[in-house]
């Protein structure tokens, strides 16, 4: 048996989470991890064991900080979220797509949908832990790594603001067509995630629905140590 999660995901408010999304591309989780499952989490960074690659995000001109893709298996508590979350957010991918006019279509299992992945060549596991020091920053971007790619991720924040860290906050950007685009600044807390689009989400329009496409970054980090797990649900080629 598997232990709960800190924060029982059936204990969220899921239609709230729907609407908000539907409405701004994103929506809060608050305390999806108790601060000793950040904390546990966030240490993992300092050693090499459990990873499959680093990424020095100003080599490839990302930013300004680092992350490392964990390897398989995953620590328990990310391979639980991320098989645990998939059905709840498949509803929302599924009519997402049909409200796009896209045909492709999210199996209920995250199991299948990685089959799918994997049979296209998409063998590496995404989720991934993130570490900033000050002066560091994410780029605005969107995280496709391949031609599956499900709509929906996750950014768990690891460290407490005010405490840990100063600045690097979650930014948001949706392109509207023909329009300028908008930012959002996501309030996060130690444990609280954030579950927002990876690339494109519909809006009803008043002669129809039209896509917006987001990207996501993170602002430059003043002060301290900032560290978040992100989870996204396809794998990479
Ligand atoms: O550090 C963050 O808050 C953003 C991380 C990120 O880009 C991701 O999880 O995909
Ligand atoms: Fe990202």
């Amino acid at each position: 048996m598997n232990a709960p999660l800190h924060a029982p995901l059936a204990a969220l408010d899921w239609t709230g989470v729907e609407t908000a999304l539907d409405v701004q591309g994103w929506a809060l989780l608050p305390g999806l991890l108790s601060p000793a499952d950040c904390e546990a989490l966030a240490g993992l960074y300092a050693g090499d064991a459990g990873f499959r690659s680093r990424v020095v995000m100003e080599r490839h001109g990302f930013g300004r900080g680092e992350y490392k893709y964990f390897a398989h298996p995953l620590p328990d508590i990310v391979a639980r979220l991320r098989t645990a979350l998939y059905p709840l957010l498949v509803p929302i991918a599924n009519r997402w797509n049909a409200a796009m006019g896209l045909d492709v279509r999210y199996p209920a299992d995250h199991a299948d949908f990685i089959a799918r992945c994997h049979q296209a060549g998409q063998l590496r596991p995404t989720p991934l832990l993130l570490q900033y020091g000050a002066g560091d920053y994410n780029c605005l971007h969107q995280d496709l790594y391949g031609e599956h790619v499900f709509p929906l991720q996750l950014a768990i924040l690891l460290s407490e603001p005010g405490r840990d860290f100063d600045g690097g906050e979650f930014v948001l950007t949706e392109q509207r067509p023909r329009m300028q685009s908008r930012a959002e600044v996501v309030p996060l807390r130690q444990g609280d995630a954030v579950v927002f689009a990876v690339n494109q989400r519909p809006v009803q329009g008043t002669r129809g629905i039209y896509r917006v496409a987001m990207r996501h970054g993170v602002s430059r980090v003043r002060a301290g140590t900032r560290h978040t797990v992100g989870i996204i649900f396809h794998d990479a080629q």
